[in-house]
């Protein structure tokens, strides 16, 4: 959903932190979710609101390289990457100083009317938040995301005990994404004394103390949570790997003879799962296939009559590989055999299960996950 009216929108993802809470060597944003690190989700969520003109990603300097190379091996577009600072504030500046200040960055980018700022370790974040954060900031100077408070806050007095707490209906948690009028937004960066950019977490805070500008806060969704600890970054590979499983194509063959399997699998799987059923084969270049597995459809069920179907998988591995949008996770092609005999002994010659199991292999490499399925069904003749 566009904001509306015309207004030029960039955003900031901070990426620039060590992950110390995480543990590890590597820093968080780096650290792989189904094979792929957790910064590119965040800017593949930004990327895919086209109203969002440029992306700042803000790494620390040494892994500017490692960031360009995310960048390069998922195609992400309309990204430039900026070095951060020693915190998250100084990092949050750097970015914004790539639109204002032209010694700051070779090139200076168009100065965005709203900015949205979104840790880059949040890698849930969909269009219709971004949408209502940046109108409301549009209208109001400042916006952020909000949720309800899980715990209490409590203030613990200097022994260490209980000095009050708070009533928590009366407060939310701060989240991403936020958003602001550029220029309300960077003056308050540019006031700010070193304590805050030091010490600070809440850029909302900022536009209120240096800008006198109280943000709009939006009610967000359950999935906007930062990842954290390593608990979250197991939470972010099960709900990713669950909106994985969400989605199949089954393809069959036009023969009339696979058309009732073709249409009885759709069928009995659409109460579980979003299912598309297309009844020809891949080699006609199918366009409807083309824009399944351009809106990144990663499950596959390929249904024919014959005993190794290779060149059916082979052209549809083809089509994937030559579509404009990068794998961003496996795939799963399930190659159904069916066998309509009227003889009892249905077998797949050991050639074809070698060369099945070779093929698998191959594509394996190219994050492609093949698997065989020999059904064998008689049609009852009638008496
Ligand atoms: N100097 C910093 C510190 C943090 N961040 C970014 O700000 C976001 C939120 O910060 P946080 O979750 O605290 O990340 P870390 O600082 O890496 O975590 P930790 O405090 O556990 O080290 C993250 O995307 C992080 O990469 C940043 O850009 N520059
Ligand atoms: O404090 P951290 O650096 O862990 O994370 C930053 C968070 O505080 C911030 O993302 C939200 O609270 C919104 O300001």
């Amino acid at each position: 959903m566009e904001p509306r009216g015309p207004v030029s929108v960039s955003a900031v993802l901070p990426a620039g932190g060590s992950g110390e809470r995480l543990g590890g060597a590597t820093p968080k944003q780096f650290c792989a979710v189904q094979g792929r690190p957790l910064v590119s989700y965040a800017v593949r969520a930004m990327e895919r609101i086209s109203w969002i003109s440029d992306i700042i990603v803000v790494v620390s300097p040494e892994n500017i390289e490692t960031m360009k190379t995310i960048i390069e091996k998922y195609g992400h577009r309309r990204v430039t990457v900026v070095e951060g600072g020693i915190t998250r504030h100084r990092s949050i500046f750097n970015g914004l100083k790539v639109f204002a200040e032209k010694e700051f960055s070779s090139h200076l980018l168009q100065k965005p009317e709203v900015v949205i700022i979104h840790d880059a370790v949040r890698p849930f974040v969909e269009e219709d938040i971004v949408s209502k954060v940046v109108m409301a900031a549009k209208e109001h100077g400042a916006a952020g995301a909000i949720r309800p408070l899980v715990s209490t806050v409590i203030a613990s007095a200097a022994d260490g005990c209980l000095d009050h707490s708070l009533e928590r209906a009366r407060y939310r948690a701060s989240e991403m994404p936020q958003a602001f009028l550029f220029d309300i937004i960077y003056e308050a960066y540019q006031q700010c004394t070193d304590y805050d950019l030091d010490y600070g977490t809440e850029c909302l805070h900022l536009a209120l103390k240096y800008c006198k500008t109280n943000a709009k806060l939006v009610e967000g969704t359950t999935d906007l949570w930062k990842v954290t600890y390593k608990r979250d970054l197991y939470a972010a590979e099960s709900i990713i790997k669950d909106n994985l499983s969400q989605r199949v194509c089954v393809i069959t063959k036009g023969k009339e003879s696979l058309a009732q399997v073709g249409f009885l699998l759709p069928e009995s799987l659409k109460n579980q799962i979003k299912v598309e059923a297309i009844s020809v084969s891949p080699s006609k270049n199918d366009s409807h296939l083309q824009n399944i597995i351009s809106g990144q459809c990663y499950n596959f069920v390929c249904v024919n009559d014959k005993r190794c179907a290779i060149q059916e998988i082979q052209e549809l591995v083809d089509m994937l590989e030559k579509s404009n949008t990068p794998l961003l996770y496996p795939v799963v092609l399930i190659s159904v055999h069916l066998d309509i005999s009227e003889n009892n002994s249905f077998s797949i010659g050991m050639e074809d299960i070698t060369t099945i199991k070779k093929f698998a292999r191959e594509t394996k490499k190219k994050n492609i996950l093949v698997y065989g399925l020999l059904i064998q069904y008689k049609v009852q003749s009638m008496i």
